[in-house]
């Protein structure tokens, strides 16, 4: 048990998301498609419901972003800090930037894959904080890229502490 749980957790299960933008790395389709999938990677183990707006307020705001950017946590140009996001809770509460001086890619060992970026930043938009476990996908370190990927061990368990199991996962 080495996964780090901050004390804010949702209060409700179906969570709304919304691209606030996108990057010009990749197309609208292949961002929607990461998302929806890091999203997939927590819901396919814990009972939270996640639903796409088009339109108005959502508790998940995503952004890309470069420097400074409407919040005290200024991103650092190409490398060093790939993302950021916010524990639960109202406004920024949720939500995750992309650092878009980075090359955000799919299905590629090139640049910076957005899958498993926002899979770890949907970490902390539903509560948790980094793991001492260094393979945990909640480590602070990115780990690159990773055919078929599954949320590890350390993750899941921390993931179902928190919300329970999904029936059957
Ligand atoms: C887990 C990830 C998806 C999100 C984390 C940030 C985070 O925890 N967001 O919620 C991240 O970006 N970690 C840095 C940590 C980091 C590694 N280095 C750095 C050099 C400078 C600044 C930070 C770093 C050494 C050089 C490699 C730089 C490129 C990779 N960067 C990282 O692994
Ligand atoms: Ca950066
Ligand atoms: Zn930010
Ligand atoms: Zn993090």
């Amino acid at each position: 048990r080495r996964y780090v749980h901050t004390g804010a957790t949702w209060d409700h299960q179906d969570l709304t998301y919304r691209m606030k933008n996108y990057s010009p790395d990749l197309t609208r389709s292949e961002i929607d498609e990461a998302i929806a999938g890091a999203l997939k990677i927590w819901s396919d183990v814990i009972p939270l419901n996640f639903e796409k707006r088009e339109m108005g307020p959502a508790d998940i705001d995503i952004s890309f972003a470069r420097g400074l950017h409407h919040d005290d946590y200024p991103f650092d140009g190409p490398g060093g800090t790939l993302a950021h996001a916010f524990f639960p809770g109202d406004d920024l509460g949720g939500d995750a930037h992309f650092d878009d001086d980075e090359q955000f890619t799919v299905k590629s060992y090139e640049g910076t894959n957005l899958l498993i970026v926002a899979a770890h930043e949907f970490g902390h938009s539903l509560g948790f904080g980094h793991s001492s476990d260094l393979t945990a996908l909640m480590a602070p370190f990115y780990q690159g890229y990773k055919p078929n990927y599954v949320l590890p061990y350390d993750d899941h368990v921390g993931a179902q502490h928190l919300y329970g199991a999904r029936p059957g996962s």
